[in-house]
């Protein structure tokens, strides 16, 4: 994956007003290295199924709608590039590709290659069905193809990979509207005018291709002047909390309130919250949530505290195929992730009693990644424990929102009925 900088390295990083994960043009897809943010904004090309695995697997993209978007697109501009040049040889010759497109000779060497591709990106990140969903659309397509036109079948592929993409933005505006009425509407009932949220990880523009889900709701109740303020946590060790929820609601002038990861009950217990808003990896059938670790306890808070705690994601988010919650595949991150911490270097002679704003440098901060623990620590007997999401039971939620409607858990049941908002 090669990297380029904005036109003028010396011109300060103003993000546009609504963030993107993603560039799409004809012949093209920029990914913009989510590491980096929130201090430097790079956009890295991606050009090949290798590049597309290895920005969802480093987390240089992340986000369930956003990695189901840049996979599925990776492969429909391979097939739109072999359609304009049957034979030239895509991959360029420093980087050697074991998952280069072949010439379309048949149907079945084009259905080959598609499902070897969607098999490996697929295994990238195993939590996020919208990953597995969006490649499963794509086997489909290549499934229900009885002709023997290579051309033809890679037509359709690239239609199916684009629909992906393409209605994630309206769908999220839908469900952010729906869930911040159906919020609202509760508490002006108590004489609310402005309410108070919280949200963990980052579910807003940036992982997905627009508006956001959970975030996307704290946006309506924002811009219909619902809003008095939105919590995030930092959500550790990521930072997806403290390094983008944090650019996106400050780039949006969104009132906000960033706390660490172990202050939920602590802000609960001081500040009248009137509901959790979290977006999801994947809802299974009883209505139980895989989402950023942290999600759990969090609810299990939040139902101490009688506050409402909703979920809301896109249908693609949806896998009807699990029954419980207990047979989601977590994904397990590298230990070492827990160690480290990434962020711009803080002299540290300079004043640690205020932020300090590097934003009208003349030169880009330098970056750093630094290790937190004793060399000791994830060797040996001094384990380190690092699951990338957790499970929240259905009977901690109070509705899961999805574009087609609103499904409440009506009494704390141990199940949510779905079939209405699938
Ligand atoms: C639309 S975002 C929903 C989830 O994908 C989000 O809450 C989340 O857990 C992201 O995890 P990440 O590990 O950053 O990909």
């Amino acid at each position: 994956m090669t990297a380029i900088q904005p036109a003028d390295p010396t011109a300060p990083s103003v993000p546009p007003k609504m963030m993107t994960s993603l560039r799409v043009e004809d012949d093209s897809i920029h990914v913009v290295n989510q590491l980096l943010l929130p201090h430097e904004i790079q956009w890295d090309a991606c050009e090949s199924v290798e590049d597309a695995y290895d920005a969802i697997k480093s987390m240089r993209i992340r986000g369930a709608p956003a990695i189901a978007s840049l996979a599925a697109l990776t492969i429909s501009l391979l097939l739109s590039q072999r359609l304009k040049s049957p034979k030239a040889d895509l991959i360029p010759a420093t980087s050697a590709s074991a998952y280069s497109l072949p010439q379309l000779a048949t149907s079945s060497a084009l259905g080959e290659w598609v499902n070897s591709v969607v098999d490996h990106l697929q295994s990238s990140r195993p939590t996020a069905v919208n990953l597995s969903e969006a490649m499963n659309r794509i086997r489909s397509t290549l499934k229900a193809y009885t002709g023997d036109s290579a051309e033809e079948l890679a037509k359709q592929l690239i239609e199916t990979c684009q629909a992906v993409h393409a209605n994630d933005l309206e769908r999220n505006k839908q469900m952010s509207k729906l869930g911040a009425d159906w919020l609202f509407e509760r508490r002006a009932k108590d004489g609310k005018k402005k309410l108070k949220v919280m949200t963990v990880c980052n579910t807003g523009s940036l992982a997905t291709s627009g508006y956001g889900t959970a975030l996307g709701v704290i946006t309506n109740l924002f811009e219909t002047g619902r809003l008095e303020r939105a919590y995030y946590t930092q959500s550790t060790p990521y930072h997806q909390g403290s390094r983008l929820t944090s650019l996106e609601l400050s780039t949006l002038g969104i009132p906000s309130c960033m706390i660490c990861d172990t202050m939920v009950g602590s802000l609960f217990q001081h500040q009248d919250i009137d509901a959790v808003i979290v977006g999801a990896d994947r809802v299974v059938k009883n209505g139980d949530t895989a989402n950023k670790i942290g999600t759990y306890q969090a609810a299990a808070l939040a139902k101490l505290h009688g506050i409402p705690f909703m979920v809301i994601a896109p249908v693609t988010t949806l896998d009807m195929n699990i029954s419980h919650g207990k047979d989601i595949h977590i994904e397990q991150r590298p230990p070492i992730e827990a160690t480290l911490a990434r962020g711009v270097v803080v002299s540290p002679t300079s004043d640690l009693t205020t932020p300090s704003d590097n934003s009208t440098a003349p030169t880009k901060p330098p970056q750093a990644v630094v290790q937190i623990t004793p060399n000791a620590i994830g060797k040996g007997d001094n384990l380190i424990y690092n699951p990338s999401f957790d499970v929240t039971p259905a009977k901690l939620i109070t509705c899961v929102v999805t574009e087609v409607g609103v499904a409440e858990n009506a009494g704390d049941k141990e199940e949510i009925d779905l079939s209405k908002v699938i």
